[in-house]
């Protein structure tokens, strides 16, 4: 929680502001009673209807001074804990956005969007309570404490049975409830990953009449949750009842014995009315710090879990004295690269290979066989667990993290789109491009055609995730983006598998005349997309098993002979090497 001094440094000011308003309206709930008291006892007894207005006069600018401390309170505590929360999610979004790729696998997407929602919500709510009514309890619960001393030490005696029966309770209130709001919101984070991976794949559940199971699945996380969060409260729910019971019964006892002090003439009417008066406001003011526990309890559950977002070390760290590249020519080695996920087995072992400017390299292999891994360590997504990638001779490690990643341009797997306009779409690859250069790539990445076909063009407006395109649109509008950078890397992870070959083969062969001092890799599931490339890496299981051009692998490699054999097979014999487009 050493996070949240940050927010403390800067809202205490305020806070205290919010609590002096509450604390003047808490004085004047406290006055309230011993006033009517005297009102009883003074004014009523001795028919002195002077003394009876006096006093109501006072209540009646007490209570008005209360008011205004309400009113203050209400006002400060609102702007506070907004401005608090929200600086609050933006420093976590912030965070978030630097964790590196194993960290945002170590907490899950769903997990970080609770986080982010859910969890700062119930931080934020809790702080804008305890402006407004936690720090009123405690204040109204002792000086009510202290006002029935003022007015009958003996009779306060009940308080000091009653008080410590009270807080032990609390004590475990809290210590049992704490485990089960952790479990809610884990519970809830579950809820979160089934809606994430429905909403993403709805039309493939459509597809394979896979409704059911989802609902299934649903139904299932959703039970859990109502489960958890039911026995959070069955548990909780017994405290508060406690708490009253044990009030009451001081309440009773309080009349029981106020009435044999006012037999003795020992006690006046009034005052016992202003005791009870009293212990009604400690009982409420006890229920209400019962509510805090609660409340508390799940704060501190989210204030933990936005807590180990924030203390979270990215493994990936800039070094001490960072080196810079300031050249325009990348050259890439990996020499010996060994790497793995976490805990997990090597899915890339003993790496070694080079990519000069200008060259255009092509990685091949079955699925799973390492090939986006491979790539994203080149920007430093993950680190290697052994071996070394250098970029111009240095160790990716020593290089700063933003030079690096300024120098390379990456068109992912997956085409990701945002909502928006096709224009800002492409032009976020780099913010002050020209609408000259915009269309440049467009057209170099054959999207140019199909977006001036639509009836606003490039101000065409994408719906979230581009889905008013297909996937070969998104593709090549992920292609226009990345091209746009002009960056001295390129890499295109299997970014044309939704395009034709026609349509591929022209979009390298502009790639190529753009990007001529570029060192560009290209991996492909197709053999028809590399095959014409300067070299040709093939990847299986993690391991190289050939390097070469085409007519090289045909000889020298048995897995590419066989990734040629069954995609071209036949057709082998007639698509010629001749009949593709060459990009060099
Ligand atoms: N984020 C991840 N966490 C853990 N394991 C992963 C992760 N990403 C990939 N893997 C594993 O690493 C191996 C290589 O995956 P990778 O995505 O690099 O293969 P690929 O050759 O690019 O496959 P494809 O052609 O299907 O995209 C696979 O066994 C995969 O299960």
């Amino acid at each position: 929680m050493g996070y949240m001094k940050k927010y403390i440094k800067k809202y205490w000011k305020l806070f205290l502001l919010s609590i002096s308003f509450l604390i003047i309206e808490a004085i004047a709930d406290l006055l309230q009673p011993t006033i009517m008291a005297n009102m009883v006892d003074i004014g009523v007894a001795n028919n002195d209807l002077e003394y009876v207005f006096k006093a109501g006069g006072y209540m009646l600018l007490i209570t008005g001074i209360g008011a205004v401390g309400a009113i203050g309170r209400n006002i400060v505590s609102s702007y506070t804990s907004q401005c608090f929360g929200a600086q609050l999610r933006s420093d976590l979004f912030k965070k978030i956005q630097y964790l590196s790729a194993e960290g945002i696998n170590n907490f899950q997407t769903s997990s970080l969007i609770t986080r982010i929602t859910y969890d700062v919500t119930q931080v934020k709510d809790f702080v804008h309570r305890m402006m407004r009514i936690f720090f009123k309890a405690p204040v109204l619960c002792i000086g009510s404490i202290i006002m029935a001393f003022y007015l009958s030490p003996s009779m306060s005696l009940i308080l000091l049975l009653i008080v410590p029966i009270i807080a032990v309770i609390m004590g475990i209130n809290f210590k049992i409830g704490f485990p089960y709001f952790t479990r809610v919101q884990l519970a809830m984070d579950k809820i979160n990953e089934v809606m994430r991976e429905y909403l993403r794949g709805v039309r493939v559940v459509k597809a394979f009449s896979r409704q059911d199971f989802e609902k299934d699945r649903f139904h299932r996380v959703n039970e859990n949750l109502a489960q958890v969060t039911k026995k959070a409260m069955r548990v909780t729910a017994i405290f508060s009842p406690a708490i009253t019971l044990t009030v009451n019964l001081g309440i009773v006892a309080i009349l029981w014995f106020g009435s044999f002090l006012i037999r003795d003439g020992n006690i006046q009417v009034g005052k016992v009315i202003a005791f009870i008066n009293y212990m009604t406001q400690i009982l409420h003011s006890l229920m209400i710090i019962s509510r805090i526990i609660n409340n508390s309890v799940r704060a501190k559950a989210s204030l933990d879990r936005i807590g180990e977002v924030f203390n979270y070390e990215n493994t990936i760290k800039n070094p001490l004295n960072p080196k810079i590249i300031d050249s325009k020519y990348c050259k890439i080695e990996f020499s010996n690269v060994s790497f793995a996920y976490g805990d997990g087995e090597l899915v890339l072992k003993d790496i070694t290979f080079s990519c000069l400017p200008g060259e255009t390299i092509g990685i091949i292999g079955s699925t799973g066989a390492g090939k986006s891994t491979l790539v994203n360590l080149i920007p430093r997504f993950f680190d290697v667990r052994s071996g070394n990638i250098r970029i111009n001779d240095i160790d990716i490690s020593q290089l700063d993290i933003k030079n690096l990643r300024e120098k390379i341009s990456i068109v992912p797997q997956k085409a990701l789109l945002f909502t928006g306009t096709i224009y800002d779409n492409i032009r976020w690859g780099k913010k002050d491009a020209t609408e000259d250069e915009i269309r440049e790539v467009a057209e170099i990445a054959q999207a140019h055609s199909f977006i001036t076909s639509f009836s606003a063009g490039y101000q065409t407006v994408l719906g979230q995730g581009g889905v008013n395109l297909s996937g070969g649109q998104k593709q090549r509008i992920a292609i226009a983006r990345a091209l746009l950078k002009k960056a001295p890397i390129m890499i295109l992870d299997d970014s044309t598998s939704a395009v034709d070959v026609g349509t591929e083969a022209s979009i390298k062969k502009g790639l190529k005349r753009f990007l001529k001092d570029s060192t560009v890799i290209i991996i492909a599931q197709r053999i028809t997309s590399v095959m014409d490339l300067d070299k040709i890496v093939v990847l299986d299981e993690g391991e190289i098993v050939g390097i070469g051009n085409h007519s090289e692998l045909l000889k020298t490699c048995l897995v590419y002979r066989d990734i040629y054999r069954s995609q071209l097979g036949r057709e082998g014999d007639f698509v010629e090497r001749s009949q593709l487009c060459s990009i060099r």
